[in-house]
């Protein structure tokens, strides 16, 4: 149903790297065309036949573009500052419901102008064109290549002097009345944000994006949008980390809410399959009275000024609950939420987050304010669910399910809570139907390659294992989530990484990584994130770099929440802030300008690296990652490796040896001093107990029950105590003086020798990291082009 010319044109078919630029559009004269490949009725979009394009799994965007211009010319772009001025002045002369009625009786007004109009105008097409119409029908009939199915009618939305629609979408115009959520605005605080037209983002969103600088969508965005909202599909989206795949999800979300809101329908987006001689269960009312637009409702706080608590509790009960987005982590849940808040400033659609660690009555009392859209970790989701929370029980209807990170959560042994809660969204067939999943993760597509010991039993001829395709991972993934014709966007690159990420490693005994650390910090300061693979290793740092004065912020799953979410801002607020966690930081975290990830110990796993180093480099800024190797992690390395298909050695990043020697005294220091402390607090820990079961027992014993006796000086736990503490404090002097020098001179630049090349790399004291990983990089290049000449001419 495009022109011939575009026909005969490849579309792009969405895939690995396979989804292209569009190309500019040819023709403004539209007319049928046969689509191969599956397309999708629409149901509820507001473009007309542009929707059947835009769900095309392999639709082409250039002819989106060319109808956007005509939509734009019918609904001129608006000043937005302009336009809210004029709405603060009528707020201020009319009260809100005398100026909703209004609003309300001017649109219905107009759609009957303009259903009259059509009808008047159809007739006169149909005896002008019936034999024209019939004939071109007629050939596309006949041929019997294409299935019914597999046709879209796509023209552009029409304007007022243009020619009539099919009947049965001239009669469905009810769906005109949200028309005005997609004028396109083209400017927000004088910023150009065009860029987002044509996607289908409502204003009230698209002006929260553009107030944050988002001038234009993120490729997933871009890619995703138009499927999600136009044509309600189910998403599974992988795309590199940092790529905004949160607004991915959260745009159409908010978008489908405000048009159920609109539409007056407390769930299902999707229309649900027709089923003989059974009525869909919940059918928007075309002459429904609208609720008013989203922004106007005083939804938090506004209302109750006229409203008892009682009269407000009981109309929230009623509030559903249209979207529910799960995450792993809980600092995750924490995040999710305000970037969606954030979005929504502009909606009235209220978000809560539900997670562990916290009170359960606090998060009740949040509950109760019935929040459109409650981001959750299963396990608290759970427990408050099976409680029979009221707000909570409505997860039966949601309209919107969004699982981030899904590959994380679906993993065997992980998140049981996670199946349960699917068997109650998936018991009732036609509510599954009605609902719009999304499932987003940069590793979804990522696969491994069989376990060593399967890999062994693959003896003979026939393989008794395979490897995993993606599409089975993919196939698998809809199985169990129960999504139904999703729209699959994978535009991960095959390194996995972001484009902008320096990847490198660094080979070190372990007894030296600590003394590397300690290098990198001290020769690169920048905010930097630290890896770990357990508690402990992470507990053990953050001792030993506070006492090196690094101020780390350590993160770990056996901390206080409050504690994790403080350090998670402390981290967030600090230029040269020090975070040491385990991989609860690995995913998803948005902390702006992360400059380096190291990895203390090689990740167990593929996604743990992809995402760990994912940290970094987010949004298209440069980062760096560096991953510290001793020689018994070799073979974890290679392993991930594999799977992250390189073919290339991560180059080794450049260390001095010059400094190295101030390094290691340092940090010895910082050992003995840790040792010593944790002798005193062992050594007092000791005399407590003593003294405490000394004191119950009535007993005095000899130097545990005062320490002002006079044969005190004699006892040998006092002495041994007061020569720790000496101990203590002289090592903590002699530290103190050495942190106080600078281990890098200001101004210094120097040369070190890369262990892959036979010149030296210079560097300064002002270069970053990512420039003095590059500059190696370049020069390991040089070197081996060198090697290879050498050898030639040998
Ligand atoms: N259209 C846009 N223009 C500019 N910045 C954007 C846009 N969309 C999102 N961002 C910003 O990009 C950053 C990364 O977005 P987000 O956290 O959604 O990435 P992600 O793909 O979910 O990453 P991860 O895989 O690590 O979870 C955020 O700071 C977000 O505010």
């Amino acid at each position: 149903m495009v022109q011939n010319k575009q026909k005969s044109a490849k579309l792009p078919r969405a895939g690995k790297n396979t989804v292209k630029e569009p190309a500019a559009p040819k023709e403004e004269n539209w007319q049928k065309v046969k689509i191969k490949g599956h397309v999708i009725s629409d149901d509820f979009g507001n473009y007309e036949g542009l929707i059947g394009l835009e769900v095309l799994k392999d639709y082409d965007a250039a002819l989106v573009k060319s109808s956007q211009k005509r939509v734009r010319s019918k609904y001129p772009a608006r000043n937005s500052e302009s336009d809210s001025e004029d709405e603060v002045g009528a707020t201020a002369k009319s009260s809100k419901k005398a100026r909703l009625a209004e609003r309300h009786a001017q649109k219905m007004q107009k759609l009957r102008e303009k259903r009259e109009k059509r009808k008047e105008q159809r007739k006169q097409k149909k005896t002008k064109g019936k034999a024209e119409e019939k004939d071109a029908e007629d050939s596309d009939d006949s041929n019997d290549e294409y299935a019914a199915d597999r046709f879209a009618l796509l023209r552009p939305p029409p304007s007022d002097d243009e020619a009539a629609e099919e009947p049965d979408q001239a009669e469905s115009s009810d769906e005109e009345d949200e028309a005005p959520d997609l004028v396109p605005i083209s400017t927000v605080n004088g910023e150009d944000v065009s860029a987002w037209n044509g996607l289908g983002v409502p204003s009230p969103i698209l002006r929260a994006l553009g107030e944050q600088g988002f001038k234009g969508p993120t490729q997933i965005q871009a890619l995703t949008l138009p499927a999600a909202i136009h044509g309600k599909k189910d998403i599974l989206g992988a795309a590199e980390t940092g790529s905004g795949k949160t607004l991915a999800f959260g745009i159409p979300m908010l978008a489908g809410i405000m048009e159920l809101k609109q539409r007056n329908v407390s769930s299902g987006i999707r229309k649900a399959p027709k089923v003989k001689g059974q009525q869909p269960a919940e059918v928007a009312d075309d002459e429904h009275e609208l609720t008013p637009p989203p922004e106007e409702l005083d939804h938090v706080s506004g209302a109750s000024d006229e409203e008892s608590d009682m009269e407000e509790n009981a109309q929230r009960k009623q509030l559903p609950l249209y979207g529910l987005v799960l995450t792993p982590t809980r600092e995750l849940a924490v995040q999710v939420k305000n970037h969606l808040v954030t979005a929504a400033k502009y909606t009235g659609i209220r978000v809560a987050a539900i997670f562990g660690g916290l009170a359960v009555a606090k998060q009740e009392r949040v509950l109760r304010q019935c929040p459109e859209i409650v981001v959750a970790t299963p396990g608290r989701l759970w427990e408050l669910y099976s409680q029979g929370n009221h707000h909570l029980k409505k997860i039966e209807d949601v309209s919107f399910l969004v699982i981030d990170e899904t590959d994380r959560m679906v993993e065997k042994g992980h998140f049981e809570e996670l199946r349960s809660l699917l068997k109650v969204l998936n018991a009732d067939e036609q509510k599954k139907q009605q609902r719009q999943n999304f499932v987003y993760s940069a590793t979804l597509t990522l696969v491994h390659d069989l376990p060593d010991h399967m890999q062994k039993r693959n003896t003979g001829k026939r393989p008794k294992f395979v490897k995993q395709t993606v599409d089975q991972k993919i196939e698998s993934l809809i199985e169990e989530l129960g999504i139904s014709q999703p729209k699959i966007v994978d535009i991960t690159s095959t390194q996995q990484t972001a484009q902008t990420l320096t990847e490198s490693r660094l080979l070190c005994p372990l007894e030296q990584k600590d003394f590397h650390l300690y290098y990198f910090i001290q020769r690169h300061p920048g905010r930097t994130i630290v890896f770990c693979n357990s508690i402990d290793c992470v507990k053990r740092l953050a001792t030993l770099f506070g006492l090196l004065d690094c101020n780390p912020l350590p993160l770990h799953a056996n901390m206080i929440q409050k504690q994790r979410l403080k350090n998670l801002e402390r981290f967030r607020d600090s230029p040269t802030g020090l975070l040491i966690a385990t991989d609860v930081a690995a995913r998803g975290l948005d902390i702006p300008n992360v400059e380096h990830v190291i990895h203390y110990q090689v990740p167990r796993t593929s996604e743990n690296y992809v995402h760990r180093s994912g940290r970094t480099a987010r949004a298209n800024k440069h980062g760096i990652t560096v991953m510290f190797m001793e020689p018994g992690e070799v073979k974890s390395y290679v392993k991930l490796y594999k799977t992250l298909e390189r073919t290339e050695d991560l180059p080794l990043f450049p260390i001095s040896e010059r400094f190295m020697g101030a390094v290691r005294e340092r940090v010895n220091l910082a050992r003995d001093l840790d040792k010593e402390e944790l002798k005193l607090k062992r050594v007092q820990s000791e005399r407590g107990w003593m003294k405490k079961h000394a004191e119950e027992m009535d007993m005095i014993i000899d130097g545990y029950n005062d320490e002002s006796g006079s044969d005190q000086d004699e006892d040998p736990f006092v002495i041994e105590r007061r020569r720790n503490r000496l101990h203590v404090e002289t090592v903590r002097a002699q530290l103190n003086a050495l942190l106080a020098q600078p281990i890098f001179p200001r101004g210094f630049s120097f040369k070190y020798p890369n262990s892959e090349a036979a010149n030296q790399v210079s560097t300064s004291h002002t270069q970053s990291a990512v420039e003095t990983m590059k500059a190696a990089i370049e020069d390991q290049k040089q070197a081996k082009k060198d090697r290879n000449k050498r050898k030639r001419n040998a």
